[in-house]
């Protein structure tokens, strides 16, 4: 039939809450893991998109300030970002409904491969690379991460990385993560003004980013070891810095050493970092 003698339904043009998602056209399946929020689960949006779906514990999260952030959050689409695609809000639990990816968490890729990735010193910097790209997307957005980190990037095919989770510490209710003194605060990734005064910003992003650094060229080993995170505190504070790791050649190394500049002014920008990054690996080529 032709438009012109189809019903026109008396809601057209009236733009839906579009970050709104109909829990209808979900279809949940098996379950990735649990985070801070709980349980994650693989589901299949309007028959045939691969997501991931958040499904929100009680009390786990400030839940009216998230759905308020989500309109922004939406907006925010790079290649190396997790995309979310909306939030289930009208019932709860709320539902939070992101871009699937397919291998999981960066942390655990990187432990599962390290006999082929180890020898692959280009694909670890490319890894790098593309997690850098995010973030500068990012920061070009002033929009900080606050948990920059290995187990919260995930990986698709073909070696694709993207940062996930960005900006979602602030809806954190446990404050065993939130407050510095906490037992599950990141310490081993924050910088002294986060450490001292809780300073986020996204020069403290590029601290983070240098840890993941070293996360990547280490294969996923634990940084400072089984040190106690008082002890960890302490060399941040007298400026003891993170050794190179083996498969980590001194190009590479001096990139990482800048992001963990005492004083963030001095830090590099990811725009910058991008940069160098890229240039060190044509240099490899
Ligand atoms: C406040 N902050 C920083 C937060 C808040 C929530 C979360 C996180 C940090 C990070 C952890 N997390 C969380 C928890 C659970 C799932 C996901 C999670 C897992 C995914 N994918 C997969 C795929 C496969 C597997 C898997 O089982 N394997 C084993 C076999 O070999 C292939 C891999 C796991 N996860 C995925 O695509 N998304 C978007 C999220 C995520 C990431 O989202 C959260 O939900």
């Amino acid at each position: 039939t032709s438009p012109c003698d189809r019903p026109v339904p008396p809601t057209a043009g009236l733009s839906h809450d579009k970050w709104e998602i109909d829990p209808a056209e979900l279809h949940l399946l098996e379950e990735l893991g649990s985070g801070q929020f709980g349980v994650v689960r693989r589901g299949k949006w309007r028959g045939s998109i691969d997501v991931a779906v958040k499904m929100m514990k009680e009390g786990t999260m400030s839940e009216d300030d998230f759905i308020e952030e989500a309109k922004v959050m939406t907006k925010l689409q790079h290649q190396n970002l997790v995309q979310l695609y909306g939030v289930c809000s009208k019932d709860r639990p709320i539902y939070i409904v992101t871009e699937y990816m397919r291998h999981g968490s960066l942390l655990n890729y990187l432990r599962r491969h390290e006999a082929t990735l180890g020898a692959n010193v280009g694909l670890l910097l490319d890894m790098c690379i593309q997690v850098c790209k995010g973030m500068a997307y990012l920061e070009r957005h002033n929009y900080i991460h606050r948990d920059l980190a290995a187990r919260n990037c995930l990986v698709g095919s073909e070696n694709v990385v993207k940062v996930a989770d960005f900006g979602l510490a602030r809806y954190v209710l446990d404050d065993q993560y939130t407050s510095s003194g906490g037992t599950k605060f990141p310490i081993k990734w924050a910088p002294p003004e986060v450490l001292n005064y809780t300073r986020f910003s996204s020069k403290s992003d590029v601290w983070a980013y240098g840890v993941l650094m070293w996360e990547v060229f280490t294969c996923g080993k634990m940084p400072y070891g089984r040190l106690k995170n008082t002890e960890v505190v302490e060399r941040v504070q007298r400026g003891i810095i993170l050794e190179r790791p083996k498969a980590c050649f001194k190009e590479v190394y001096e990139v990482m050493r800048k992001c963990w500049a005492h004083c963030p002014e001095v830090r590099p920008s990811f725009r910058v970092l991008k940069e160098q990054l890229i240039s060190v690996s044509q240099g490899l080529l």
